[in-house]
């Protein structure tokens, strides 16, 4: 009978947006977390800063002390804190105490991974964390156990919920930044310290977790390519709707194959300009939609809520009920892989292609005087748009693909040119061929 059995115990470290789902719906279906895992699941104890703000958490779960809660007779710390301390240092003394982990720190997980995971392997516990990306969809054991035999080529994708919360507010109501972040942040989707999101921070995170997974490589949160939205300006996102587009935050994992048939891992988060028809275009609100690629299962899409309580909490305990599983039949789950070791590319030498948009002089020559700019830097045009405007004229121009480092030096040489009044909008374009 599964109600003989030992129960796994169970503590929850944070009781805020995530960390009160969790408590809640594990706690309103206790018999279906026995039936799923085989043994009944039991919290024993609650990690909170203040506890007078916790009314509806059983008083005799709290506690202020984490690490003793930690120490106690527990089977799985469920960390929901954020940051990097003090949740590292209780989850590696969970994890050196033989207690297993599950977590959606992603921050954490970026920056000390590696650390972690070593701590689970040498302990012999599991370490999970499918809401550190993407919230509610499953995308981590996607990668980590579904696509094991396959090849990954790349991950793209919209993976902060917040920024895109923001960015589909701009594009569809012209709403301001700052309100429109207020906004996410009520809903339960900003990190405690919205820079995280808006600086992307967050994303890049994200990112780091997906191109290790994705490549089998140790990748550190510094190799990742950041750059978040809070210069997006609404000249950008009129310019991209000028051209049928619109502008997200995206997370791109590229694995990248020299022509030597050397390989490196490329990983990056930028504004990018996106056709309206592709499908990433239509991910509105604090959804989020990952592409991802690989040799022999072709393009796989995953959709659904990347953020807030409830949709994180069903990652959370998804994986609560995995290592539940584990610990009754004494086995345990994925760990690290990381054999393929692939250097990390620089931005620099990344393939992009830009979007420009300049205010000139609407005179004769300019737009030759800046198409040779592009040609002396071996950037090749692919549209050229120009508007006179009485004196002034706007000039619209998307290169074909080039080195991110070409790009970047050739807008460097245009702002210079004396022709040219202003550099209006610069960005990235992704989701069409080059
Ligand atoms: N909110 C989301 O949509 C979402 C989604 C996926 C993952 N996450 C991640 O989940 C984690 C929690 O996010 P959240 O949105 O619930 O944050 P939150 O700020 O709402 O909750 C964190 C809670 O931890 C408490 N806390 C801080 N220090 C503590 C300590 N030393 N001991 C005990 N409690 C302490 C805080 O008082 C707060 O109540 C973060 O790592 C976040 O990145 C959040
Ligand atoms: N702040 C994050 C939470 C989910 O990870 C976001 O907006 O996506
Ligand atoms: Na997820």
């Amino acid at each position: 009978m599964i109600e003989d059995r030992e129960p796994i115990r169970v503590a929850l470290l944070g009781c805020g947006t995530v960390g009160t789902e969790v408590l809640r719906l594990l706690q309103g279906r206790p018999e279906e977390f026995a039936a799923r895992t085989g043994a009944p699941v039991q919290v024993t104890g609650v990690a909170v800063r203040r506890p007078h703000k916790h009314p509806n958490v059983p008083e005799h779960l709290l506690t202020t002390d984490a690490a003793a809660l930690v120490d106690g007779d527990v089977d799985v710390v469920v960390e929901l804190i954020g940051g990097i301390e003090p949740a590292r240092s209780l989850l590696l003394r969970a994890l050196r105490g033989g207690k297993s982990v599950v977590t959606g720190n992603k921050a954490l997980l970026a920056e000390h991974g590696s650390e972690l995971y070593s701590a689970a392997d040498e302990a012999g516990v599991d370490i999970y964390f499918e809401a550190a990306v993407a919230g509610a969809i499953p995308l981590l054991r996607p990668l980590r156990e579904s696509l094991a035999g396959d090849r990954i080529n790349r991950v793209m994708g919209i993976v902060n919920g917040t920024t895109n919360y923001i960015l589909s507010a701009m594009d569809s109501t012209g709403a301001g930044y700052s309100e429109t972040l207020d906004e996410a942040g009520r809903l339960g989707y900003a990190e405690a310290d919205p820079t995280a999101d808006v600086d992307g921070f967050d994303a890049a995170a994200k990112a780091t977790i997906l191109a290790a997974l994705a490549f089998h490589t140790r990748v550190a949160a510094t190799d990742v390519y950041r750059e978040g939205i809070s210069a997006v300006r609404p000249g950008d996102i009129a310019a991209a709707k000028s051209l049928d587009r619109t502008v997200k935050l995206l997370a791109i994992c590229e694995r990248v194959v020299a022509e030597d048939g050397t390989e490196s891992v490329s990983a990056r988060v930028h504004p990018a300009m996106i056709p309206r028809d592709h499908p990433l275009a239509s991910v509105g609100g604090a959804f989020n939609a990952v592409f991802v690629e690989a040799e022999a299962a072709g393009s796989l899409m995953f959709y659904g809520q990347g953020a807030g309580g409830a949709p994180s909490a069903s990652a959370v305990l998804g994986d609560l009920v995995a290592v539940a599983r584990n610990l009754v039949v004494a086995g345990k789950g994925p760990r690290e892989s990381a054999h393929a070791k692939l250097p990390v590319q620089p931005m620099g030498a990344t393939p992009t292609r830009y979007h420009i948009s300049l205010d000139v002089d609407d005179k004769p020559g300019v737009l030759s005087q800046v198409a040779a700019t592009f040609n002396d830097n071996d950037v090749s045009i692919s549209v050229v748009r120009q508007a006179g405007r009485g004196e002034e004229a706007s000039l619209v121009v998307v290169t074909h693909t080039a080195t991110d480092a070409a790009l970047k030096s050739t807008v460097d040489k245009i702002a210079q040119l004396a022709s040219v009044r202003e550099v209006v909008s610069v960005m990235r374009v992704e989701g069409e061929s080059s």
